[in-house]
């Protein structure tokens, strides 16, 4: 068995005004899973993926990457909100993070239309944001990850705002990506299908205070087909999630599994 990439070891995290955000979280990422988040709204999923990406210190636990401290440098994060900068075209949104490095222009330019071609975006490079749709900007976003060749991609549901086609659309194109590319995707959503369909494992959480209640491995081909979203097993692991967000819901408090 590999190192684990990152573990999160007991991890309270109580922000300044009280507010118990995250409760004894225990979390260990093996490199190249597929770890969704799922859980109730306020259960804390934004405050695990905001931890990991350093953006944030827990109040109480350890938090570690036993492989290599390079790999918590090698994140890029991904939001619902494309926050793409409205003046500036598609070349030079996805030249942002590497411009921040200090990155000549001149000497990413392949990269950058790599990236632009990987997201299906041929042809766009000179448009600006407001001459894309919802989705396009999505992926641009996803192309302003990957230009930084991450290693940990933390997504915090970022198709939760798209039309149901775009979604299932960009949702096969991640996983084609995450493959290729060999990806450690943290991904949180609301939306229990989509996490089933995407993940190697769904974490299931409860919130008042945030905790892990479920570890729900999904053993199916990476290679995730439209047949798969339709067949008695997706529809067994959609169920097992559905159970363990009821079951901690009607507990109140305290840890199963
Ligand atoms: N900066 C902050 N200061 C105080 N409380 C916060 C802060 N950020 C989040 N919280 C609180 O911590 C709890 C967990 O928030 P978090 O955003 O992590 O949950 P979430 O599961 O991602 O929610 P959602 O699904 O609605 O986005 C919530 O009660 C939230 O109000």
């Amino acid at each position: 068995m590999p190192l684990p990439l990152l573990t999160l070891q007991d991890i309270d995290k109580v922000y300044q005004n009280g507010t118990v955000a995250l409760q004894g979280v225990n979390l260990t990422v093996h490199p190249g899973e597929f770890i969704s988040l799922v859980g109730p709204s306020g259960c804390g999923k934004s405050t695990v993926l905001r931890l990991v990406a350093g953006l944030g210190t827990p109040t109480k636990g350890t938090m570690t990457w036993p492989g290599s401290t390079q790999q918590r440098n090698d994140l890029a994060f991904v939001f619902q909100d494309p926050a793409l900068m409205p003046w500036a075209n598609v070349v030079d949104n996805i030249y942002l993070p590497l411009k921040l490095k200090r990155q000549r222009l001149r000497s990413v330019r392949g990269s950058i239309q790599a990236a632009i071609n990987t997201v299906d975006l041929n042809g766009y490079g000179q448009s600006y944001p407001r001459q894309l749709s919802g989705g396009m900007k999505m992926r641009v976003s996803i192309a302003r990850a990957l230009v930084t060749k991450p290693q940990v991609l933390l997504m915090d549901e970022p198709f939760g705002a798209l039309d149901e086609m775009t979604r299932s659309r960009l949702n096969s194109d991640l996983l084609r990506l995450w493959r290729e590319k060999n990806w450690t995707v943290l991904f949180v959503t609301h939306n229990i299908y989509e996490a089933v369909y995407l993940s190697t494992r769904v974490v299931v959480m409860a919130a008042q205070p945030g905790r892990v209640v479920a570890n729900i491995s999904i053993d199916a081909p990476q290679v995730r087909t439209d047949d798969f979203r339709t067949s008695p097993q997706f529809n067994h692991y959609c169920r097992e999630i559905m159970t363990a967000l009821s079951e901690a819901e009607a507990a109140g408090t305290g840890q199963k599994r």
